[in-house]
């Protein structure tokens, strides 16, 4: 008898699969999922399900404004959650080394994120700092907010997505120090539920410098909540 091989799990299936922690997976599992590796559904039982879920809702599928909305929502989705075919680590690797000195902060601020919560999918809606203290190398500013968008675009939790974006940025670059601080309102509880309208969750996560030196941090939180120029 042949013993199972394990099968190979990357971890936003993993993650998607075994619900939320608060715990950052490392970085370093960024690998994007395959179609193959994630036993996907085809894109008719994803219509399928689709038209399952409007019967449900107690309409019917077969009416004339519902007839395409299956395949509007898989062609969505494919938007909603293109950052699991992606890898972070990729885009960040394209590094080059600044040897003129510069050794200061790096900092974009007001990243707009468009997520999806893991419990009840639905929008996720805020904006997202990211900074990081290069030690030689920098990185071109638009890869950090490709990252973001990456880690954006999968079913999250709050933590989750910005633990993993300072997580990835950290193992890569290998600054002296990396924060993230996001601000984000969760449809969850703005249209449903508690529904709250104008709340926001903040998370951070802050690394090396940011974590360990009180000037760093300051200046960083300084500099995220001062006055945006209109350029
Ligand atoms: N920590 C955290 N919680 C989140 C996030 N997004 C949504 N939630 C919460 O996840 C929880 C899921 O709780 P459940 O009790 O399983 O779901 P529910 O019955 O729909 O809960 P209610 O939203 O309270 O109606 C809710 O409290 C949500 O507000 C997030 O990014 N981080
Ligand atoms: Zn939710």
């Amino acid at each position: 008898m042949t013993e199972a091989k394990p099968v190979k799990t990357p971890s936003a299936l993993r993650d998607f699969r075994e619900g939320a922690t608060a715990t950052a997976p490392r970085a370093t599992d960024s690998a994007p999922v395959s179609a193959a590796e994630a036993g996907r559904p085809s894109r008719e039982e994803a219509e399928a399900a689709i038209r399952t879920l409007l019967r449900w809702a107690g309409d019917d599928p077969t009416r004339e404004g519902l007839v395409d909305t299956p395949a509007r929502v898989a062609r969505a989705y494919e938007e909603f959650f293109a950052g699991y075919g992606e890898d972070p680590e990729d885009i960040l690797r394209r590094t080059f080394e600044e040897t003129d000195g510069y050794d200061e902060m790096v900092l974009l601020r007001d990243i707009r994120i468009e997520s999806h919560c893991e419990h009840h999918m639905v929008p996720i809606l805020g904006k997202a700092h990211v900074a990081y203290l290069p030690d030689r190398r920098v990185v071109g500013i638009s890869k950090l907010a490709r990252v973001v968008e990456i880690y954006a675009k999968r079913l999250q939790i709050q933590e989750k997505l910005t633990a993993q974006i300072a997580n990835a940025i950290n193992d890569v670059l290998q600054p002296k120090g990396v924060a993230v601080v996001m601000e984000a309102a969760h449809q969850c509880m703005t249209t449903r539920g508690i529904r709250k309208p104008g709340v926001t969750m903040v998370t951070s996560r802050m690394l090396g410098a940011f974590r360990d030196n009180p000037t760093t941090r300051r200046e960083f939180m300084a500099l995220i909540s001062g006055d945006r120029g209109h350029f």
